[in-house]
């Protein structure tokens, strides 16, 4: 054992084993994580992955695989599920009655509601239940991000002994109910993925590759433009479980679909009073009066991470934008109560970039009038803005109706018409992720 696994492990632990079932990329990376710090780790996918995952952590002596998750079950002390949230009632119901007497189950997956009622009811009454969420993408590194723990049902000896496996990710933790955990969620991911996924299908409905062409080039469009390839660029059950599952964001999806329709109204009818006294009172709700703001002293996100990211060239003078997703996002955030600063310990990088991206265009008194004169004055942008009000309600009714098949197929053909360019776009957005996090420590 390497000094680092010794110190990471109590002499009472050293026969401990976490059990991984669902090695995908989540799976994987804890596999990596928890096994580089010593813990020994028991872990399976779907029969057919068997033989590859055995080559892939072949120089791994830490990480044994399993053929299935009973075996896995049988054999571990502390069990996390990482599988689909859609899969996840099917799948404990199959491997949790062959959980291990008295050992630890918890989950991944980014909704805790349909996870908890499984573990209910499938696992033995013997079985401690703590669950966990790392707040972050695969290839995030968890130092300082966001780690949900929920203590379900648990003794305080078995919660102090998944606090001491999960401590090696140097992860930030948060200590939350499940309700809790699904009701900042909501309003964190779940909303703001709506934002992006919205983007993409406008951008798609007018076939257009965003970044070519002056409209859309350098500042918030490269936010924009990098944020919706990442998000298409991943596996769509992750956006579709968390929307559709999360009793508590099918509210939030649905204002910010209603927000955006209503802006656009004003914004086609020319009412521009309107407009300006419904968005400054927005930003009033979400940001605090002039005198008393609720953001800090210094921007989440610095005009250079703005502007250092992007995938097209600058032009001289780049088209103004008014901006829709994100003064509706703020009205969003205003009908619904939500003070997106109070979850700040609980939110995810897309979150506080995104947060970061609206801020900015708020706090500037300038760019805020801007996006309004050109929402009420300039028609350059009202096709695409057509397309994203469409876009916005499309995902709310399909998460309303819980219709994954819908869901799914409305997120791969977009998918399929960005894919020529996820390559760089994803790096970029990985870069920009990287910078923002480094800005933060700051
Ligand atoms: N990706 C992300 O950024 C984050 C994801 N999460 C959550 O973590 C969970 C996992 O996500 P992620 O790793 O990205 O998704 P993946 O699709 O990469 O991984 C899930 C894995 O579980 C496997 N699986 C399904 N059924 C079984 C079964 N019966 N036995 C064993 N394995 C099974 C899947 O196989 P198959 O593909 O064949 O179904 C797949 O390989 C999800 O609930 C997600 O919401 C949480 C934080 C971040
Ligand atoms: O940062 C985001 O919102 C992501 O897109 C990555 C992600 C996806 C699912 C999670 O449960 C947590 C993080």
């Amino acid at each position: 054992m390497t000094s680092a696994a010794s110190q990471a492990i109590p002499a009472t632990m050293e026969n401990f084993t976490v059990g991984l079932i669902g090695m995908g990329d989540m799976g994987k990376m804890y596999a990596r994580r928890l096994s580089a710090a010593g813990w020994r780790i028991m872990a399976c996918d779907r029969d057919d992955k068997y033989d590859a995952l055995v080559e892939e952590f072949s120089n791994n002596n830490k990480v044994q695989i399993l053929r299935n998750g009973h075996l896995v079950s049988r054999a571990s002390d502390y069990i996390i599920y990482s599988v689909e949230a859609a899969s996840i009632g099917r799948v404990v119901a199959q491997y949790g009655p062959s959980t291990k007497l008295g050992a630890i189950v918890g989950g991944q997956t980014s909704c805790k509601d349909p996870e908890i009622k499984a573990f209910e009811e499938h696992l033995p009454p013997d079985v401690d239940i703590v669950s966990c969420h790392s707040l972050h993408g695969p290839n995030v590194d968890p130092r300082g991000q966001p780690l949900v723990l929920i203590k379900h049902r648990a003794s305080d000896a078995s919660f102090a002994k998944v606090e001491t496996v999960l401590r090696c990710l140097h992860s930030k933790v948060v200590y939350l109910t499940a309700k809790e955990h699904d009701r900042i969620t909501a309003d964190t991911q779940a909303v703001t993925h709506a934002a992006f996924l919205s983007m993409g299908k406008a951008w798609h409905a007018n076939k257009q590759f965003p970044w070519e062409g002056a409209r859309y080039v350098g500042g918030i469009e490269n936010v924009k433009i990098n944020l919706m390839l990442r998000i298409y660029a991943q596996k769509w059950h992750v956006y579709a479980g968390l929307a559709i599952l999360n009793p508590e964001a099918h509210r939030q999806i649905n204002q910010f679909a209603k927000s955006t329709t209503e802006l656009y109204y004003l914004m086609l009818e020319g009412r521009a009073d309107e407009l300006r006294e419904r968005v400054y009172a927005a930003k009033e709700k979400v940001f605090g009066k002039e005198n008393s703001p609720k953001w800090g002293d210094r921007p989440l996100l610095k005009d250079d991470v703005l502007d250092r990211f992007s995938l097209g060239k600058k032009p001289d003078s780049p088209l103004p934008n008014n901006h829709l997703s994100l003064l509706a996002m703020v009205d969003c955030w205003s009908a619904l109560g939500i003070v997106p600063y109070d979850h700040m310990i609980c939110s995810t990088p897309l979150f506080r970039l995104w947060l970061g991206v609206a801020e900015h265009l708020f706090r500037d008194r300038g760019l805020l009038d801007d996006c309004l004169r050109v929402g009420i004055e300039d028609h350059t942008f009202r096709r695409d803005d057509l397309q994203f009000t469409i876009a916005a309600c499309g995902w709310a009714e399909c998460v309303a109706l819980r219709q994954f098949e819908t869901w799914r197929q409305r997120f791969a053909v977009t998918q399929e018409f960005f894919e020529p360019r996820f390559k760089g776009a994803v790096e970029m957005g990985n870069e920009m992720i990287k910078a923002v996090l480094e800005s933060e420590k700051k």
